[in-house]
């Protein structure tokens, strides 16, 4: 799979602070990628630069393979489509008169305007003015503008941003189904740790500028390491027979936590105290959670 975005050592300075410090960043190709990280953390910033509206301090920006520079930067970006802040809107005008603008200013077709309200779910609003909207219908037509000539890649910075519930379930509906159906690969960023869970597949986190894990949320999870909580009817000889055998045992509330093992060692030992009549009133399996991964990562407690 090819990668989509890569960048090298991107850096950027504010003043004198590094706000973000030396990212190499892979989105690969047909995949949601969720960068998460907690407010100020330099996601806005990042993206900006990815799309040309930042001037990098160091490092170098490619996209669709290409490596960005003043001079190919526009026919670059033409195939890429983006929702960066709250998108102003013409309050007076409607859903697709707004989009007609767009249309002039990207040099699209107005045939692409019905494809576009009809991915986000627009077509019944679409002679509504936009002044009428309520903040999900404005984000999603944001979308719409985005979406206008079949970009392959979407940035979307927290889309979800100031919507009801029922708003960003639907927004990451949508978002969600954009690479299987339309063959895009998107990029969206978040603070939102449970957001990410639900509609990325791969996911980069940035921490204090810097980027502190990427790989694929599957990967991220195979961090929580599973451990097994057995309950005895006596811990304290069981954990004494486990530890001869080498298994180490951590006593926990009513448990002993016992190291991640296959289902044969657990039955191997499990034999064994049964065989040295201690009876086995529990065996549960122990996942770290996200947000407990996420907090070793970067130090710092996310919201949910
Ligand atoms: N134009 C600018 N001038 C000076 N500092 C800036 C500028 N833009 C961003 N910053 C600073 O850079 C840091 C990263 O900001 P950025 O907006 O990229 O973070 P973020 O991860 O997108 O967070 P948020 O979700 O709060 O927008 C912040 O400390 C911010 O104050």
């Amino acid at each position: 799979m090819s990668d989509i975005i890569a960048t090298t050592g991107l850096c950027k300075q504010y003043g004198k602070v590094l706000r973000v410090k030396d990212l190499d960043l892979k989105v690969p190709e047909g995949t949601v990628y969720g960068f998460l990280g907690p407010n100020g953390a330099g996601k806005s910033t990042t993206m900006k630069m990815i799309l040309g509206l930042a001037r990098p301090t160091a490092g170098t920006v490619t996209v669709f393979g290409k490596q960005l520079n003043r001079r190919n930067r526009l026919a670059i970006l033409k195939d890429v489509g983006s929702l960066i802040e709250s998108p102003s809107y013409y309050g007076h005008l409607t859903g697709t008169e707004n989009l007609r603008i767009i249309c002039v200013l990207k040099g699209v077709p107005d045939k692409d305007i019905n494809r576009v309200l009809h991915i986000v779910r627009l077509e019944n609003q679409k002679e509504k003015k936009v002044s009428q909207y309520s903040m999900g219908m404005k984000q999603r037509l944001g979308l719409a503008c985005a979406l206008l000539g079949n970009p392959k890649l979407l940035i979307l910075d927290e889309p979800t941003n100031g919507l009801d519930p029922a708003g960003m379930q639907e927004m990451r509906e949508l978002i969600c189904s954009l690479p299987q159906q339309y063959g895009m690969t998107v990029m969206v960023s978040s603070h939102l740790l449970s957001e990410i869970d639900q509609i990325a597949t791969n996911v980069g986190i940035i921490s204090r500028g810097e980027l502190i894990f990427q790989d694929s949320l599957a990967t991220l999870y195979e961090k929580s390491r599973t451990n097994i909580a057995v309950r005895t009817q006596d811990n304290e000889a069981a954990a004494k027979i486990l530890g001869e055998r080498g298994v180490s045992c951590q006593p926990q509330d009513h448990y002993l936590l016992l190291p991640r093992l296959s289902d044969n060692e657990l039955v191997v030992h499990i034999s064994r105290l049964f065989e040295r009549n201690i009876g086995v009133v529990r065996i549960e399996e122990r996942r770290k959670s996200l947000e407990d991964i996420f907090l070793e990562l970067t130090g710092t407690a996310v919201s949910l």
